[in-house]
């Protein structure tokens, strides 16, 4: 079975001092030693737990508390989509899930993140170990200014990752990305002469690239014309077979298209009209889409507000 827990420094390691798995601050920068959680192989039917788990989380931007109290499970190979109107945290909780808010001056996530049990936030886990394992792609395709192959290779290259045959590594994640066909007579060509579409999944090939577990993706097609959209959308339905999906999406018809549970936000007012991001519901799409539970999810899936 493979080992999803995030290594810790051992004891020995001049650089540890007490550890406390209830301590949530972080702590960027503590280096340990990256032994990569592979997919597994599990089949769907095994998957229905959660690989990672919210519980209470708040995240602030200085005293601001942009989105309150968000309980819910991420499950394994499963695509979960983030909805709901503009401001209400999707992208705020989606940053929570692998520590880029640490990246953002004044951001402080409360509550706790775990995945596979363990304490995203705790003092010995690694912020640059946790971004591996759950990888990002953003709303704006940003390949590196180097050639298709070298996108690809940088991630495992700058982790140090151990490669019998980087060719072979850079095919499969092209492949994986469904677009080494389109690709492999000019890999030495630069990402940035690719098609915004193309891009896009350069860009999960340089994710996938790394091994990760779960990939985040931050409305990953709202830059695509409908073509390229439909094609990362089958993508994502092909890569939930190996990974975990988390997407934040405006698009409701794409969440109820790809997507195997939606979680919808909404921003509320407070008295002294402040607005902070809520987790109304959280279901299995198919239940959310056609039957919510809460009259708010109703309102804005029939377009009645958001
Ligand atoms: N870096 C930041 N610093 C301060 N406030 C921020 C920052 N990022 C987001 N916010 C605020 O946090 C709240 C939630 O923003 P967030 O981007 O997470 O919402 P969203 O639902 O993803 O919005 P959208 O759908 O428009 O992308 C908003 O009020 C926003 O202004």
């Amino acid at each position: 079975m493979t080992d999803h827990r995030l290594p810790r420094p051992t004891p020995s390691d001049p650089e540890v001092s007490t550890v406390n798995p209830t301590d949530t601050t972080s702590r960027p920068g503590v280096s340990i030693a990256g032994v990569g959680a592979q997919p597994t192989t599990a089949s769907q039917s095994e998957a229905a737990d959660p690989v990672m788990e919210l519980s209470a989380v708040s995240v602030y931007y200085g005293a601001y508390e942009a989105v309150r109290d968000t309980t819910m499970p991420i499950q394994e190979k499963q695509i979960t989509a983030m909805i709901g109107p503009s401001g209400c945290g999707k992208s705020t909780i989606l940053r929570s899930l692998n520590r880029m808010n640490d990246l953002i001056p004044g951001a402080r996530v409360a509550g706790s993140v775990s995945y596979h049990g363990q304490d995203l936030y705790a003092r010995d886990v690694d912020p640059i170990e946790v971004r591996r394992r759950i990888g990002m792609v953003f709303q704006k395709p940003n390949p590196f200014p180097k050639s298709i192959y070298d996108n690809v290779a940088y991630g495992p290259r700058v982790t140090g990752m151990k490669v019998s045959n980087m060719d072979d590594l850079v095919e499969k994640a092209l492949r994986d990305a469904a677009l080494w066909d389109e690709v492999k007579d000019k890999l030495k060509t630069s990402g940035l002469a690719l098609s915004g579409g193309q891009q896009q999944r350069l860009c999960i090939a340089r994710t996938i690239a790394v091994r990760p577990e779960i990939i985040l993706m931050d409305e990953p097609c709202s830059a695509l014309d409908p073509i390229a959209t439909a094609k990362i959308e089958d993508l994502m339905s092909e890569l939930s077979n190996d990974y975990t999906i988390v997407i934040v999406t405006h698009n409701m018809q794409q969440a109820a298209r790809v997507s195997h549970y939606t979680a919808f936000f909404t921003a509320e007012v407070d008295e002294q009209q402040e607005r902070h991001g809520r987790l109304v519901e959280f279901s299995q799409t198919g239940k959310l889409f056609t039957n919510p539970a809460d009259k708010r999810t109703e309102d804005y899936i029939t377009g009645r507000f958001g």
